[in-house]
């Protein structure tokens, strides 16, 4: 059975940010991911890091004004500045949090466009030979324009592209079982040829992006699967509790007894 890291942006939301550490710790989780640090310093995450005994499995660089509607900005054309300082923002917390793998949004942006794709290129691999220096992998996701409407990287293939075109191995691509099943399906057959380029993967039930034990896909067949072709990273629990985080861990007791 693979290891289980819980997303701290999705899960544990009835806790304050810093305090769901502990309820992950205390919950049974060794790892966590979440999306962004930055309202919190960097040293007193690794604070609840080290006190809590979790590795730290997964952030994402700034996506800028969320509330705006920014949501990165590696694809965004005149915002290389923005997408460089985003790079420096991250490296207290690279370095406080020992994180080995960085998610770069890729902003909203239209993908048909040939000067994007070439912006984007040379924006991914910049922050990967800067992360490469420091052992750090640099990781791309397609998004499903449902939940995201507008974000540029909305595609599997063109994810695919892009990597074979960087070819820098610490850029990889972030397999987010939800966001795939919702845009093209196929998932066993996907993660069978992707996963020489997968560096990490997140979970949820479809359609509704709850606990991974109802819904469109079979997880356990899936997890089996994700075993038998090696992959030896965390997967990250990136869904929304149905009816609160605890009540809502069966499953993963039911899959890891
Ligand atoms: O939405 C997701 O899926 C993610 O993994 C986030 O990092 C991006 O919002
Ligand atoms: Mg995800």
């Amino acid at each position: 059975m693979p290891r289980f890291a819980a997303n701290l942006s999705m899960m544990f939301t009835e806790w304050a940010f810093l305090d769901r550490f502990a309820a992950a710790a205390d919950a049974g989780f060794t790892a966590v991911e979440y999306l962004f640090p930055y309202d919190h310093r960097p040293d007193e995450i690794a604070k609840r890091l080290s006190a809590n005994g979790l590795t730290q499995v997964l952030f994402n660089l700034s996506p800028g004004d969320w509330a705006a509607g920014e949501r990165g900005f590696a694809a965004c054309p005149g915002r290389q500045a923005a997408f460089r300082d985003t790079v420096a923002t991250a490296f207290p917390y690279i370095v406080a949090t020992n994180v080995r793998r960085i998610h770069a949004m890729s902003g909203c942006a239209d993908p048909t466009d040939p000067k994007l794709r070439d912006l984007y290129l040379e924006n991914l691999c910049w922050a990967a030979d800067i992360l490469a220096r420091h052992d750090v992998e640099l990781l791309i996701e397609p998004i499903n324009p449902r939940d995201m409407p507008g974000y540029f990287l909305r595609d599997f293939d063109l994810a695919g592209e892009i990597l074979s075109a960087a070819a820098r191995s610490n850029l990889r691509l972030q397999f987010d079982i939800y966001h795939r099943q919702v845009l093209r399906g196929d998932v066993a057959t996907a993660l069978r040829e992707l996963m020489p380029l997968i560096g990490h993967i997140q979970i949820a039930g479809v359609p509704q992006r709850h606990e991974p034990d109802l819904g469109e896909l079979n997880y356990a067949f899936l997890f089996g699967e994700i075993d038998r072709l090696n992959y030896l990273g965390f997967i990250g629990c990136e869904y929304r509790p149905r009816a609160g985080t605890i009540e809502g861990l069966g499953w993963l007791r039911r899959m890891t007894r």
